[in-house]
Formats: C-alpha cells, structure tokens, sequence
C-alpha cells in the first residue's frame, strides 16, 4: 500500500468522499444479509407453518431493503466516481506541471511515449482503484465478516465444516497475487515500448519514408506488439489456471454445505430455513473469493501504475530555484554576460566545454564559430542554465545564474534554434508564443523584421492561418522565420541564434541580419553559426575546437592570423578570394 499512501497527498481534501463511499458500501453489504434472514423466516415461520398473515409484511420490508441496497450503492458509485476522477484531474496536473519543470538532463533520455501512457493508462489504473477498487476490496472484508458471524449465529459448527476451505483459497488468492504483479508491470512496460513505437514512427515519418525504412519499421513494430502478446498470454495463463481452482476449492464449500447440513436438517438438528439461509450466506464468504483475483489484479495493477506516476512525480529537478536566488527586473537588467573558466560535461562523459571564458558587456555580439561537436550549442545551453555547470561560472550582470530565479533568467533570454517548434495553432498564436497582451502591430512588425510578413499574407488566412502539428506545410526557412519573429517579439535582453538562419537563403539571411542591427540595439547576442558572413560583424568572435576556445578575435583579426577561422575563411570565399587575386595579377 506504500505507493496508494504517497497518493494521498493528492485526495486528502476529498477524504470523506472515500470514507462516505466505503461506508455506503459496507451499509448495502450489511443490509444485503437481511435477505438470508427473510428467507429463513419464509421458511420456518410462514410456509412450513402455513402462517401467511405476516407475508405482506415480509414483502414490504424486502422492498424497502431493495430500494435501500439500491441507494447506497448509487452513493457509493456517486462518491467513489468523484474521488477518482478528482484524484486523476490532481495527478495529471501534478504531471504535466512536473514535465514543464523537468530539467533538460531528464528529457535527454526520457520516452515520449512511455510518458504519454503514464499520463493516460497508468492515471486510469489509479483513478479505477481509488475510486472503486479500494472500497470493494475492503468490502470483500465486510462481507466475510458480517457473512460469518452471522453463519456462526445460526450454527457454528456447520459454519467451521463448511469453511474448512477458505485457507487453502486465501492461500491461492495470495500466490496469485505475488505472480500476477510482476507479469503486469511486464506488460505496462512492453505497452509503453509499443506506445513509444508508434509515437516516434509518426514523428520520423519523413525520414523513415526517406530511407524506405517501412518493412524495417513494420518489423520493430511487430517485435513490441510480440513481446506485449507474449506479457498478455502469460497472464491470461495465469489466470486460466487460477479461475478452475478456485472454482473446485468453492465447489467444496458447497458439496460440504450440503452434505452436513442437510444431515443436520434430517437429524432436526437445523431447521429447513436455516439451512436455506445458509445456502444463501455461504455466498458471502465465496463471492469475495471468486472476486478476491480480480480485486487484487485490479490492486496490483494500480500499484504498478502509482510506481511509474510516482517516479515521474519523484524526478529529481537538478536545475531548480535556490532558495535566495533573485529575480531579475527586465527595467534593471543590462544584459552584461560573463563565463568565468566554465567547464561541463554531459553526465560521465568527456567535457562538452572546457574552460570558458568570455566577457560580453551589454549590447555586443559575440560569435561562435567551430566544427560540429564543438561545444558551441552547450555554451548557449549553459547560458539558459539548462545544466549546471561542473566548474566555474556563468554570471549576468554580475549574478551567477545559480542565484538567480530560473524563469526570471530565461525571461530575459531570446533564443532562435535550427530547429524550429511550431505549435499546432495560427501563426499569430506562434509568433506571441508565451506573451500576454501583444498587438497585431507589434507581431507584424516583428514579422517584418524577420522577413516572415511577405509570406505570411501568401497564406489563405494570413496571420490567423493555424499550421499543422510541428509547423508541416511551411517549409523549414519560413518555420526559421517565423521562430526569429518570436524571438524579436519577446523584446529580449540577450538574444541566441543558433544557427538561426541556416534554413534560409544568403539573400534572406542578409536582409534578417539588416533586421537584426535595428532591434538588437543595447541587447547582447550570440551568434551561432557556419558561414562567416553570419558573424563578420562580431565585436568578438571565438572559435571552438574539442569545447575549447582556440582562437578570439574581431573578423579582421582573425582573417589576418593563420588558424582555423582563417582556414574556413578561404573556403566559405574561395571564389571570392581568387577573383581578388586574379584582378590584382592582372593589375600587375
Ligand atoms: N544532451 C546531450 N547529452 C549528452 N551529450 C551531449 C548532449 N548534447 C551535446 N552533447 C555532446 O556534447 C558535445 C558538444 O555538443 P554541442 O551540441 O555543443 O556541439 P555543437 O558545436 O553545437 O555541434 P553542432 O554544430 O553539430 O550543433 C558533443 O560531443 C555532443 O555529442
């Protein structure tokens, strides 16, 4: 019950509506033992004795009995589908919320699909057994107690004959049990696998078409879907050799009943209604056995799917607000960004960054040029504090970015990825992502400055038109200009582009940059980027090799030293270059 226990913090306001609903249950199972009762009188005292005045009597207090039954159990139905319903609305709040705040160290090898199917299955598992599961279990409890202290009454000893097999199905019941929980947390997990499966085939459709990868998708597919058959198969096993046995061990009870009692009766020993009544009871301690499998299948279910809701919910944040950090006011923020000997690795592996240091005062562009693997995209991450760093330290305006309010931080930074997300929703809705209160003005103006406002009233609909899910039906350099005008629109302290405009053509990214002088004015921005002609303009441009910052520098200067920036230099204007000499020759 341990992991039911952790829940509770997410239903203890609705406490009384568990209670109330157990308590409803337990009060219709009581006053189902009336039955037993009615019909052992009908017996011994109205048609045995032909006594049929009191029949009418009998036959009201069934009716009421039935219309009573029948409200309880409409209330506990009534409070137990409020409980659980308002448990799962608790936990997939908690859940979502827990997700925004991950870090990125957990997203970096979290399963889509394993998480959607915690959110949906697993919520569903706890909802059903908090909701119904729990009282119906504890109900099995009442019923084998009001069952057998009322059998006791009418005669014990028959009542211990008769029972003589409960032990033996307790005994099953619990076996079944500690074999079951296992073989269904196999199959969450083998269903998470197919979840993932297919969420990562609809992702890549581009790609997995591209390489004609179908019949090899198909396959994986098929190998998940086989694995999950197999997990399903070993229950239903499991099952199947359960249900025969526990019907033998219940047939007893009866074969038993039968065979005592009704010796009893011919001995005068028991009374024909008595043993009618019994009869009856008898299903009470049964009943709760027959069901007892299904109860504890529906228990263990739910406890494997509070493990895997817990786990999430449990994720450490490693990126999160110290408790004095501070919030940046945008009016008091300069913008000025110092790494201080930064070094950072990814989990074991080798530093992505090592020793990085760089002062950018407020409103200067820095460049970062190097090959792929460098470290240019981790020195950007770093800034976001989307990890910490292992050493040294990354500072704005003075404050170390550990004491500052995560949000806060993230508030005063732009950045512009070569990947860009799209929403499913209007592009207006994308380009004042996350801003409240923006006039059309401000996002055309914005739309402008990215050279995304021509296109854009290209569409049917304009700025209302909704784009499909991950921005399909632009192509990628639109979807880069579209990210650059939300970028702009968010008015930023610091701004990043990396490799903001790889998607588009040197003409287009030469009209942005124009764009860019305009509104970046008093900002600090940091330039990603392969092409030199994307950061000649750099009031500082560092080139990485192995995360290590091998050369620093103005483009002249570095034009002007051999190095690797001189290198990519000659090759990004080889035509260039030759066509320079080759007049200067003929000059000569
Ligand atoms: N999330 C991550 N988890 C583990 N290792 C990572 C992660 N992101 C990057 N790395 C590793 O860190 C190193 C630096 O990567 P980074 O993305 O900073 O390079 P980059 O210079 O931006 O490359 P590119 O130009 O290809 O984008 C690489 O060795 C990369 O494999």
């Amino acid at each position: 019950m341990n992991v039911l226990r952790q829940l509770q913090r997410y239903y203890k306001e609705k406490m009384s509506f568990l209670l109330l609903s157990v308590l409803c249950l337990a009060a219709a199972t009581a006053l189902g033992l009336v039955y037993p009762n009615l019909l052992r009188k009908l017996i011994d005292e109205v048609i045995v004795p032909k006594q049929f005045d009191t029949l009418p009597v009998l036959a009201l207090t069934l009716i009421a009995v039935v219309i009573l039954k029948a409200g309880l159990l409409f209330l506990h139905g009534f409070f137990g589908g409020r409980l659980g319903n308002y448990l799962a609305y608790r936990l997939r709040n908690a859940c979502y919320e827990k997700l925004q705040f991950l870090s990125f160290r957990y997203y970096d090898t979290a399963k889509t699909g394993d998480l959607m199917s915690r959110l949906t299955g697993d919520l569903e598992a706890i909802r059903n057994f908090i909701g119904f599961g729990f009282a119906q279990l504890l109900n099995l409890f009442f019923m084998v107690l009001f069952g057998s202290m009322m059998m006791m009454s009418i005669n014990w000893q028959l009542t211990l004959i008769s029972l003589i097999t409960i032990p033996i199905l307790t005994f099953v019941a619990l076996r079944f049990e500690s074999k079951i929980h296992p073989a269904f947390q196999e199959m969450r997990l083998a269903l998470s696998s197919l979840t993932t499966a297919v969420q990562e085939n609809i992702t890549g459709v581009r790609t997995v078409k591209s390489f004609a990868r179908e019949p090899f998708e198909v396959d994986k597919f098929a190998l998940r879907n086989g694995r999950y058959q197999e997990n399903q198969v070993n229950a239903a096993a499991l099952w199947a050799r359960y249900f025969p046995f526990m019907e033998l061990l219940a047939s007893a009870c009866i074969i038993i009943l039968l065979g005592v009692g009704g010796t009893l009766v011919i001995r005068k020993a028991l009374s024909l209604g008595e043993l009618v009544a019994f009869f009856s009871l008898i299903w009470y301690i049964i009943n709760p056995m027959w069901s007892i499998g299904f109860h504890i299948n529906n228990y263990t279910q739910s406890k494997a799917s509070g493990e895997r809701v817990m786990e999430l919910l449990q994720q450490h944040v490693d990126v999160h607000d110290e408790p004095e950090a501070v919030l940046l006011e945008s009016q008091n923020v300069k913008g000025h960004v110092t790494f201080d000997h930064v070094t950072f690795a990814y989990g074991n592996k080798m530093p992505a960054v090592v020793d990085i240091h760089l002062d950018a005062p407020p409103g200067t562009v820095i460049g970062i040029l190097g090959g792929t693997g460098s470290g240019k995209s981790t020195i950007i991450q770093l800034l976001m504090r989307a990890y910490d760093v292992n050493q040294g330290a990354i500072k704005i305006d003075g404050i170390d970015i550990r004491n500052i309010k995560v949000q806060s931080l993230r508030s005063q930074i732009s950045a512009v990825f070569q990947e860009t997300f799209l929403f499913s929703s209007s592009i207006r809705g994308n380009i004042a992502y996350g801003l409240k209160d923006v006039s059309m003005d401000d996002v055309i103006r914005a739309a402008q400055l990215a050279k995304a406002h021509e296109f854009i009233m290209e569409l049917p609909e304009g700025y209302d038109t909704v784009v499909g899910e991950r921005g399909m039906g632009l192509s990628g350099g639109q979807k880069q200009r579209i990210a650059i005008a939300r970028a702009l629109l968010k008015n930023p302290k610091i701004l990043i582009l990396d490799d903001a405009t790889s998607a588009v053509d040197m003409e287009t990214e030469h009209e942005i940059q124009a764009g860019f002088q305009e509104v970046m004015q008093g900002r600090t921005t940091f330039i990603i980027a392969h092409r030199i002609s994307s950061l000649r303009h750099a009031d500082e441009i560092l080139v990485l090799n192995e995360g290590r910052i091998v050369q620093r520098g103005t483009h002249e200067q570095l034009t002007n030293i051999p190095g690797p920036y001189q290198d990519v230099y000659r090759i990004q204007y080889a035509d260039h270059l030759t066509r320079v000499s080759g007049k200067a020759g003929g000059q000569v």
